[in-house]
């Protein structure tokens, strides 16, 4: 694929698109995304599932003052149908949002206070841009009904055990980890779309599982010897501030951590191991790179036996073909985590290793949109019956 397309999906596209997996629903929904493209406001907002018509959809940001917080700010600036009614932040509670980002003092915003002083009585969902641990307690209080997108880990383990062990924490709220939904969009649409709380995946998990995924569940690959080498910029550690993250022991250099404990292990089982329907384990070693934003994880696998690097390439290009935000490149472009700046892109190819019988598949994305506030959009804009691309039209920044 030459060049990214963002415009409406052709209507002869969406006829030739196939289903490569039998669980998932092609529901970017092509013909109504192409009748919604030229369509006035007020007929979209006919689309709304609150009820009101003619209402906004309200929208909660807990954890504003942090960076997907923002980010998820400064989505919603370009979103037609979300308004952003309340913003929480902690130690900046009391301050305005313009004082703390005023890159993003553009648009009329609340000003951010203690969650326990917020009012979501006017609030149709919340996007939680919590700390782990801290959103199983929190969303216990919320009205019921809220919409919730948490971008943390605290639901995305199904296995309430297994949580407790890679997290070191009891799980607060084993009830609602039933309920979630895993919010990988591009595989998990069809349950994504009837959800009421979605995990959105970690960032590490989403650059693996979207190439990962498909070529396990057509028995491409073989389950064992997947090697992962990840790559995050430091915005992937949050804005508290940390010894560890300070620009001297970042600039100039970079450094592997986490190496064979790294909390996104049992996530990126959990979730290969689900379409192979047999145990996948992985070694994963994350690494933090001198760059802001950004990431990259380049992925070592066996092929089955027969199996050649382009019958991998093919069949990604196949499952992705009608994918607004998953992209696989033409033969040989090597994907830059430049390439996806600010965007909601993730870029893969897959490439002929020295070694008979290995390829190796490149996946970058922007660990702030795709890996976090981007895919929650998606995910919000499918609950509430959105075309899940609304608000989501950012080119990327290069260089
Ligand atoms: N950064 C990334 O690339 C990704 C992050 N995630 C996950 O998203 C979540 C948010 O990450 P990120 O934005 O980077 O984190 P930040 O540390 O940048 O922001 C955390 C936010 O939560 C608030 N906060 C901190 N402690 C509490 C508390 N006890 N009660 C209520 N609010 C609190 C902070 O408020 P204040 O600033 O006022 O102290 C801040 O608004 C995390 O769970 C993270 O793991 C997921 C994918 C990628
Ligand atoms: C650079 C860096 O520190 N990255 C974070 C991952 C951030 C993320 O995607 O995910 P979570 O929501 O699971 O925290 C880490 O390795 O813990």
């Amino acid at each position: 694929m030459a060049a990214i397309s963002t415009g409406p999906i052709p209507s002869s596209t969406c006829q030739r698109f196939k289903l490569p997996w039998p669980r998932r629903s092609h529901s970017l929904k092509c013909s109504v995304r192409a009748s919604l493209a030229s369509t006035p406001l007020k007929a979209k907002n006919q689309q709304l599932k609150i009820g009101d018509s003619e209402k906004t959809v309200r929208i909660g940001v807990l954890g504003a003052s942090g960076y997907t917080g923002a980010e998820i700010v400064r989505l919603l600036a370009n979103h037609p149908y979300f308004a952003i009614t309340v913003m929480t932040a902690d130690g900046k509670a009391g301050q305005p949002f313009g004082s703390v980002f005023p890159h993003l003092n553009t648009q009329e915003l609340p000003n951010m206070v203690a969650i326990k002083d917020a009012d979501f009585s006017d609030v149709d969902a919340v996007f939680c841009c919590l700390p782990h641990g801290t959103t199983q307690e929190i969303i216990k209080g919320l009205p019921e009904q809220l919409k919730v997108v948490d971008l943390s880990a605290d639901f995305r383990l199904k296995n309430i055990a297994e949580y407790e062990e890679w997290y070191g924490q009891p799980h607060k709220a084993p009830k609602l980890q039933e309920e979630a939904v895993y919010g990988l969009t591009e595989i998990y649409r069809e349950e994504i779309e009837n959800a009421r709380l979605v995990a959105n995946p970690g960032c590490y998990p989403t650059s693996i599982q979207l190439p990962l995924m498909p070529l396990i569940e057509a028995g491409l690959i073989e389950l064992r010897n997947i090697i992962i080498d990840a790559k995050s910029g430091v915005s992937g550690a949050g804005r508290g501030a940390k010894e560890a993250n300070l620009y001297t022991e970042i600039a100039e250099g970079i450094h592997s951590y986490g190496i064979t404990k790294h909390r996104h292990v049992p996530e990126i089982e959990q979730g290969l191991s689900g379409v192979a329907n047999s145990k996948v384990t992985v070694s994963f070693t994350p690494h933090l790179m001198p760059m802001s934003r950004g990431m990259q994880s380049t992925i070592y696998v066996k092929m089955a036996t027969g199996v050649t690097t382009d019958d991998l390439y093919h069949h990604l290009i196949a499952t992705y073909e009608n994918e607004e935000f998953v992209k696989v490149l033409e033969k040989g472009v090597v994907p830059h985590t430049r390439h996806v700046r600010g965007s909601n892109y993730c870029l893969l190819n897959v490439f002929e290793d020295r070694i008979q019988g290995r390829a190796i598949i490149i996946s970058v994305i922007d660990n702030l949109v795709k890996g976090a506030s981007g895919q929650a959009l998606q995910n919000l804009n499918l609950m509430m019956g959105f075309p899940e691309n609304t608000g989501l039209d950012y080119q990327p920044l290069f260089p």
